[in-house]
């Protein structure tokens, strides 16, 4: 069984990812960010390192879906391809910050590998405002996002908000965290738990 869990920038995916992969006993997927040769420089020249870097998670994230594919085990994924490219990258298309030409290029090379990836059995969407992102995003502390614009922040919310309203591909859980404290209170981790088990009854 695959589960993702989707979301903007800070909305907390990291973190239900790590606990729900050590409530249930899924193996985790993790975005490649403390490793990733491209993120720092992005944030501080966009314009310039948009198109390396949305090859560089375009490549990391193919190989995740082929491992999920390949290994037969319950996995829980923290983001999915699609949010690449229908939203950071599309997103970086709009603010000019990733030219036609490469935006053109990056989209053919998706589209030749979204024939690979199968939909995640569970898509999680922590819903989130942008005032509670960034708190969160201050709270986690990672220097080179303190540049992190309220604008970019917000384009990109409408771009989820867009997306998951047209989202047919698998099942979908929307989770309102900003009353939600599931790191703190184990009752909003177990409110949580309850609705991922309604939704997953016929699955298991
Ligand atoms: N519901 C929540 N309540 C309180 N703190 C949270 C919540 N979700 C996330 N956090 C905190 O916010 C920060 C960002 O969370 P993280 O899981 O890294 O987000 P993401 O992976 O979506 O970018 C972390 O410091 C985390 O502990
Ligand atoms: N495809 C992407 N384009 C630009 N930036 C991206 C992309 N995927 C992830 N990111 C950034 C956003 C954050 O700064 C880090 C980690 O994501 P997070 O939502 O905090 O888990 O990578």
């Amino acid at each position: 069984m695959h589960i993702a869990v989707t979301g903007n920038i800070g909305a907390g995916k990291t973190t239900l990812t790590t606990m729900l992969a050590k409530h249930y006993g899924w193996d985790a997927q993790f975005e490649d960010v403390d490793h990733n040769p491209y993120l720092e420089d992005f944030y501080a020249d966009m314009s310039k390192w948009s198109f390396a870097l949305q090859i560089y998670f375009l490549g990391s994230r193919f190989r995740q879906v082929k491992e999920i594919r390949e290994s037969g085990k319950n996995i829980i994924q923290d983001r999915t391809i699609y949010e690449d490219a229908h939203i950071f990258a599309e997103n970086l298309n709009d603010m000019k910050l990733l030219s036609d030409r490469d935006f053109k290029n990056y989209i053919s090379v998706f589209g030749l590998m979204k024939s690979f990836v199968s939909a995640p059995d569970l898509l999680i969407y922590l819903k989130s405002d942008v005032p509670n992102l960034v708190k969160k995003i201050y709270k986690r502390g990672r220097e080179y996002e303190a540049s992190i614009s309220i604008e970019y922040l917000s384009k990109l919310n409408q771009k989820y908000e867009k997306w998951i309203s047209e989202y047919t591909e698998g099942k979908l859980l929307v989770i309102e965290v900003d009353d939600l404290d599931f790191v703190e209170k184990p009752e909003d981790f177990g409110f949580i738990l309850e609705k991922i088990e309604a939704e997953l009854n016929g699955l298991f």
